[in-house]
């Protein structure tokens, strides 16, 4: 692993409510995000971790504590020109891609809004050629800017989500949930579609889940979160054979037994999606049981599909 630092947080506090009836949702939490690498925050609902994932956007603001993205803080007072950096550079998708893209808007507006909002094109023929790219980069066709969301179904809609980030050439993701409200036949597709923009454009991503199982196969480190603190932080795999915290074992031997996903469909749907760019030559993820992803090749993944014949 590139062992580049990105991202560093330090000693994050976040607080909500007033001053007498103040409620700590993240306390003195800190780690390292690496260039290139996939971290995961993982906890129960209402541990903190989206509110985490939205202080390093400064979507909540930070009590205390240091964010650092390439060595230069970014939470509390900045420079214009620094805000700007970051606006663009970090980027979040977000859990729900049926809730979250404005159903009025034509696609080319959705996907150009933060283009527009940072005056991020030279002309009309630039914003529309970004707007492009960036459909293509998460396997849409380019016309498909002229339709409203409606149009779409989950999968594409997420890609849609995805595309909105990308078009604004970020180096950190804050990956909210972006799969866990998807139809199980897609979650393999918006994975694969995540990793291949990751391999050609060298991205950083927070994962941000609830279930331990999904992350284990897409995350290179795992935080562990437990009431608005990190009990415990390490690479994925280690974590699961040597998990030390209490709570981390909880989590896992809370793991229910996966169930088979015995629908062939479900695996084809990794060979057959609608992305034109799919790449054939490369390994795929493949949810071979319920949360539980294989990065395979052709041959596994045809493999995978005889074992459910
Ligand atoms: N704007 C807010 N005002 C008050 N409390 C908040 C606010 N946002 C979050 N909280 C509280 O902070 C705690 C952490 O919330 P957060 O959304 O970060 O948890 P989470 O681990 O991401 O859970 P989930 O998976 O349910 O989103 C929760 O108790 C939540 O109710």
């Amino acid at each position: 692993m590139n062992k580049e630092l990105l991202l560093e947080v330090k000693n994050l506090r976040v607080e909500f409510g007033s001053k007498k009836n103040k409620f700590v949702a993240v306390n003195d939490v800190s780690f390292n995000v690496y260039k290139g690498e996939t971290f995961g925050l993982v906890g129960e609902s209402g541990s903190g971790k989206t509110t985490i994932g939205r202080a390093i956007m400064r979507i909540n603001e930070a009590a205390k504590g240091e964010i650092i993205f390439k060595k230069n803080k970014i939470n509390g007072k900045i420079s214009k020109e620094l805000d700007k950096e970051i606006t663009e550079k970090i980027q979040m998708i977000f859990q729900d891609p049926m809730a979250s893209l404005n159903e009025r808007a034509k696609v080319d507006y959705i996907v150009s809004e933060g283009l527009y909002n940072l005056k991020k094109f030279k002309n009309e023929d630039d914003r529309k050629a970004k707007v492009e790219r960036a459909l293509m980069d998460v396997g849409l066709l380019p016309e498909f800017a002229n339709r409203f969301p409606h149009e779409f179904s989950g999968g594409q809609r997420q890609r849609i989500g995805i595309a909105r980030v990308l078009v604004m050439e970020p180096e950190l993701i804050v990956a909210d949930e972006p799969i866990s409200a998807l139809d199980v036949s897609i979650r393999a597709q918006v994975l694969n579609i995540l990793s291949k923009l990751q391999r050609e454009k060298q991205l950083t991503y927070i994962f941000v889940a609830h279930n331990l199982s999904v992350v284990r196969f897409i995350t290179d480190r795992i935080a562990v979160i437990h009431k608005g603190k990190i009990v415990e932080l390490a690479e994925s795999e280690r974590l699961f054979e040597n998990p030390l915290h209490p709570y981390t074992r909880a989590l896992i031997s809370a793991i229910p037994h996966p169930d088979p996903i015995s629908e062939r469909d479900k695996i084809i749907e990794v060979y057959n999606p609608e992305c034109h760019n799919y790449e054939i030559d490369k390994p795929k993820w493949v949810e071979i049981e319920k949360d539980h992803f294989v990065l395979a090749n052709e041959e596994e993944i045809n493999e995978y599909k005889n074992a459910l014949l």
